[in-house]
Formats: structure tokens, sequence, C-alpha cells
């Protein structure tokens, strides 16, 4: 398999590192147009390879998209990330152009792309590459809950003292500080609900922690994350290339699933080799429907910024 990531900056580096680790992948291409610094960082990664035991070639072009030929997946995480104190809709000015082209771009080289989003506002860069590609929807793929829900699952294991892979957990809804839905009412340990061990009032910090998840990192880095970020994209892209039609929360165009339409807004759905294979309808509760609704709200309103 083929994959490019696009953005070799802090995101894209810790994704192409993760992807390689994992070792399922022929080639990852990084595209930056920062003059050489995508090969830069390409050859450092390389010189892991004999040290980290993978056989992944990994290449750096700056913006030759020539390089890019014939990926099966390709990772967009080029933008401006935000500083502490920002929203990651106060992005959009700047990402929106960098997002449309990038995504114009790759397409004229891999006409048979699966597209991951990263870029914030992630959910509108989504519907922006889905409307400027015309790629079908379940090639284009906005990378946020899977991240959010490992997130989730941090602060839970930390409210419950267990460890982590004792927990499940999912988040759904925009990937903002407001509209992040946690599901507290699903999250288990070890298949008991969570909340027969800690207090409801304990499971509204862990859902608030979880929201700002994102904002919390930024304000302590100076920028936001990047390890949990990157390994949230190769744990999808291995899922792609497995075609394992694993369950990510993610962002997908919708047609009438979960009562919306004409929008990218993170639903549970089934990722194997042709990117989303199914969205999963689960049975939600009127508060969960209600908070998916004014997520959904919110991330239109950011779509008519475009
Ligand atoms: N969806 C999610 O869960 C997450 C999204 N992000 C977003 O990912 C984006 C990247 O974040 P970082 O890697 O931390 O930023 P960064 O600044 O470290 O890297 C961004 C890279 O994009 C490059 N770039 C800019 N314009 C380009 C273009 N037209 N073509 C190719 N490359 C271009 C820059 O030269 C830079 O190297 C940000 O928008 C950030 O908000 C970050 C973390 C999680
Ligand atoms: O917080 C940010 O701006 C970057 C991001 O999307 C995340 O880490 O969840």
């Amino acid at each position: 398999m083929k994959v490019t990531v696009v953005g070799a900056g802090a995101v894209g580096a810790s994704c192409a590192e993760y992807i390689a680790m994992k070792d399922f992948a022929s080639e990852v291409v990084l595209v930056d147009i920062k003059e050489g610094f995508a090969e830069g960082k390409a050859m450092d990664l390389m010189q892991t390879a004999s040290l980290n035991g993978f056989d992944t070639k990994i290449t750096g072009s700056t913006n030759d998209y020539t390089k890019t030929a014939n990926s099966d997946v390709a990772v967009i995480t080029s933008g401006i990330p935000r500083k502490p104190g920002m929203t990651r809709e106060e992005l959009i000015s700047t990402n929106a152009g960098i997002v449309k082209t990038v995504a114009e771009n790759l397409i004229k080289e891999s006409p048979n792309v699966i597209i991951i989003v990263v870029s914030n506002p992630m959910d509108t860069m989504t519907y922006l590459a889905h409307k400027a590609t015309g790629l079908p929807k379940n090639r284009i793929i906005g990378m946020g809950g899977a991240l959010d829900s490992a997130r989730f699952k941090y602060r839970l294991a930390e409210a419950t003292e267990a460890p982590i892979s004792d927990i499940d957990g999912m988040v759904i809804g925009g990937h903002s500080d407001t509209g992040m839905i946690p599901l507290t009412r699903l999250a288990t340990r070890n298949s008991v609900p969570v909340s027969q061990f800690i207090s409801e009032e304990r499971m509204q910090e862990v859902k608030e922690a979880t929201k700002v998840g994102g904002a919390t990192l930024t304000k302590l880095l100076g920028t936001s994350a990047w390890y949990a970020p990157g390994a949230a994209v190769a744990a999808m892209v291995h899922a792609i290339a497995t075609d394992a039609h694993k369950m990510f929360p993610c962002s997908c165009f919708l047609e009438g699933e979960y009562g919306l339409n004409d929008i990218c807004i993170g639903v549970p759905a089934l990722i194997g080799a042709n990117g989303v294979e199914k969205i999963v309808e689960i049975e939600l509760s009127a508060t969960e429907k209600e908070e998916l609704t004014n997520s959904a709200e919110a991330v239109s309103k950011t779509n008519g910024l475009l």
C-alpha cells in the first residue's frame, strides 16, 4: 500500500512514523510546501528504520505531487494549528484554501485514493474536500472521533483507576471544544458500565475534560498535540490496509443518517478497504440526540463560512 501524508509538520510526521512502525505500508510519501522539509523529515525517519525494525520506505517531496501518484490513501495534515486561547474554527480562513488545493492536487495523481482529512476545523475541512473533489462519500473521511475517543478512554481510566485496556468508550459529534459528545452512558470497564464505578459528578468531569482535550494540550504545549493525532490516523490507515471493518467514530458525509443531511460530522463507521464501508446508526438517548443536533448546527454554521 502507498500512503501520502501532506504536511510534514508535527501531526504529519508523527502519523508517518506510526504508519512505518506498524510496517504494513510499502511506501509513505511526505509532502510539504516548505523547501526540503518533507525530504528532511523522511530522511530522519528512514534512519530509524534499522533501529525500529520496519521496511516501509519513507520519501519526501517539496510540493511535487507526481511523487504521490497512485496512492491508495492520502492524509491531509497541511495547514496551521491553533495557539492557546484559539478555537479550531478560527483556523478556517487560512486552512480552507490549503485543504482545497491539496485535495485537488491529490486526486489528479491518484484518482482512486481514499482521503483522510486531519486539518482543522476538521469536520468543515472534510466537507470542503468532499465538495472540492466530488469523490464518492466513502472515500473522504475526517479524523477526529478516533482521537477524541482515545482521550475519553484516557480520562475514564484515570477516573476509575483502571488500566486503559479495560476501558471502552466512544465520542461522536463535531470535533470541537463544545460539539464533542462523549457517550458516557455506553462507556464500559470490561463490559460493566463505567457508571457503576464512578459518581455521576465524576462522570461529568470526565466528559468535560474529554471535550476540551485538544485545548488543554494546546495550552500546555503552546501549539496543538501530535502524538495521539498521529496514532489515531495510523490506526485508521491500518484498518483500510487490512480491510478490517473496524469501527471508528469519524467524520462522514451524511445523507439522512442520524436525521442529518449535507454535513460531515463524527458518527460510528466501519472502516475497511473501501474507506467508509458502513455508517453504524446506534440508538441514542433523547439527550444524546439533542446534543448531536446542536453539534451539527454548529458545524453547519462553520460550513457556511466557506
Ligand atoms: N483532526 C484532528 O484531530 C487534529 C487536527 N490537527 C490539525 O492538523 C493541522 C496540522 O497540525 P500540525 O501538524 O501541528 O501543524 P504544523 O505547523 O506542525 O504542520 C503543518 C505543515 O503543513 C505544511 N503546509 C502548509 N501549507 C501547505 C500546503 N499548501 N501544502 C503542503 N504542506 C503545507 C506546513 O509547511 C507545515 O509543515 C492543523 O490544522 C491542526 O489544527 C491537529 C491535531 C489533531
Ligand atoms: O486541539 C487542536 O487544535 C488540535 C486537535 O484537533 C486536537 O488535538 O484534538
